[in-house]
């Protein structure tokens, strides 16, 4: 288990480079299967997560070149099906939640396609239906075995397209349904598809290799299938949940902080969600910018006076998984919020370790909490901690960093699953940080 030492009370200052996001990196590397030709992905962040998915890649035969520190080129052209029955595949396709979106591109493109419960953050229940619903409207055959935890589909006669209305906008699982109906004979119409910038991403790489879907950014994609796809080269996008964590360490920590080349025009409510916990927020180009938050910020509250809630919902709703870093930023500003994380039942158990720090926060039930801000009057006390989860991990984290005294964060491989190098970055900012063992 690996730990952190962190001496906070400092500012930070500088420049900081957002890395290609993790949640669309999953999605591009599983497309990688749905073709016998190369393709070439830049922009691939160097964490945790990615590398066990690139580890699986090869264990299933496909073909991997590193051509730079970001870039890799992969073939998928002369795969070891046997190995999707192998002890190996169990403990590879256990160990992140990316994994399950090698099914839908196996299942289209060779009639079936198995995979092991999958991993991923233990954040209350992680339900898998959507994806398996949807395939069997594709025409595959579904089992499941308990015993093993183990999913299978078969479509030995192939796909063929239909209409599916999910019962919800499960993101891997709209990825993993398109990627199997790229290959379906017809027409494919998903409603209620997760449109998130990861979605769009994926569709337009498996346009340009060749695929027919229409409706890209939308919660209604048609598809066209196809017998064959091509080779491509993509380029994933900068992380927007890192791009979340930096503005929430810049506003805690009161440092003035630019985060580069951030894709503005991708980041949907993220701006303006911080912007209600008062965090001034400035564009510059491609650049956001983040003030030295001297006196402080102060929340807003709703049009009518009511006290502000900050909630997730399906994108282009605010995302779940920058509402633990909006909790602990609260925790300094002036006013009270609400948190509701409505999508899952498991993700703010951690605001205990937050109120031994000495923030106020009553945690109402496993969804709700009600953050009453110190407006900087009172500085959080360092202490030891465990990441529960990676979004909780870095809270923490942005929490040690803005405490007095020197904070010790064990279980840091949560946080290492979707930050690259962060004790790296963070010291050229100027954090005082180390990675001990
Ligand atoms: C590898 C990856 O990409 N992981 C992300 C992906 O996980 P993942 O794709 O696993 O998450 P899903 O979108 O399937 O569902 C997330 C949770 O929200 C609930 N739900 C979802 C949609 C809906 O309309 N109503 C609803 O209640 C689900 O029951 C589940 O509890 O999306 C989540 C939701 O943005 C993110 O937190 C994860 O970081
Ligand atoms: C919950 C997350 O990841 P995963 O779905 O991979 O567990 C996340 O990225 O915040």
């Amino acid at each position: 288990m690996g730990t952190f030492k962190i001496e906070g009370g400092h500012r930070l200052s500088g420049e900081i480079q957002p890395q290609g996001a993790k949640n669309e990196a999953l999605q591009i590397l599983c497309a990688v299967l749905c073709t016998d030709e190369k393709v070439q992905i830049n922009n691939i962040p160097d964490i945790l997560d990615v590398n066990k998915l690139i580890t699986l890649l090869r264990n299933l035969g496909v073909k991997v070149e590193k051509l730079g520190k970001n870039s890799y080129s992969f073939q998928s052209d002369d795969l070891n099906m046997d190995y999707l029955e192998s002890e190996q595949f169990k403990v590879d396709g256990g160990g992140l939640r990316g994994s399950i979106m090698i099914v839908g591109p196996l299942l289209g493109r060779f009639g079936k396609g198995f995979i092991p419960r999958p991993g991923g953050d233990k954040i209350g229940r992680r339900r898998l239906d959507t994806h398996f619903e949807g395939f069997m409207k594709l025409g595959a055959d579904f089992r499941y075995n308990k015993e093993d935890r183990f999913y299978g589909v078969e479509a030995p006669n192939g796909l063929k397209g239909s209409y599916m209305l999910l019962e919800e906008a499960s993101v891997t699982g709209t990825a993993n349904i398109v990627m199997a109906a790229v290959f379906a004979e017809g027409t494919t119409t998903i409603y209620n598809a997760a449109c998130e910038p990861y979605l769009q991403q994926l569709c337009k790489m498996l346009n340009s290799m060749g695929a027919k879907i229409s409706g890209v950014g939308s919660n209604l994609l048609s598809i066209e299938g196809v017998e064959k796809l091509g080779g491509c080269e993509h380029t994933i996008l900068p992380d927007m949940i890192e791009i979340g964590s930096w503005i929430g360490l810049a506003a805690m920590t009161k440092s003035e902080i630019t985060i580069k080349n951030v894709n503005w025009e991708m980041l949907g409510l993220i701006p303006v969600t911080f912007e209600k916990l008062g965090i001034t927020i400035k564009r510059k180009g491609d650049d956001i910018f983040i003030p030295a938050h001297n006196n402080g910020y102060e929340v807003q509250s709703f049009i009518d006076g009511s006290i502000m809630n900050i909630s997730d919902a399906p994108w282009p709703g605010f995302t779940p998984d920058l509402l633990s870093i909006m909790l602990v930023i609260a925790t300094q500003a002036k006013g009270s919020v609400l948190i509701h994380q409505k999508m899952f039942e498991s993700r703010l158990f951690f605001v205990d370790k937050l109120i031994d720090m000495g923030a106020k926060i009553i945690l109402c039930d496993p969804h709700r909490a009600t953050v009453i801000g110190h407006n900087f009057e009172s500085q959080l006390k360092a202490t030891t901690m465990t990441s529960p989860d990676i979004r909780a991990g870095i809270s923490l984290l942005i929490a040690a960093l803005s405490a007095k005294g020197t904070s010790t964060i064990h279980n840091i491989e949560q946080i290492d699953r979707g930050y690259e190098n962060i004790e790296g970055r963070l010291k050229a900012i100027g954090a005082k940080i180390e990675r001990i063992e």
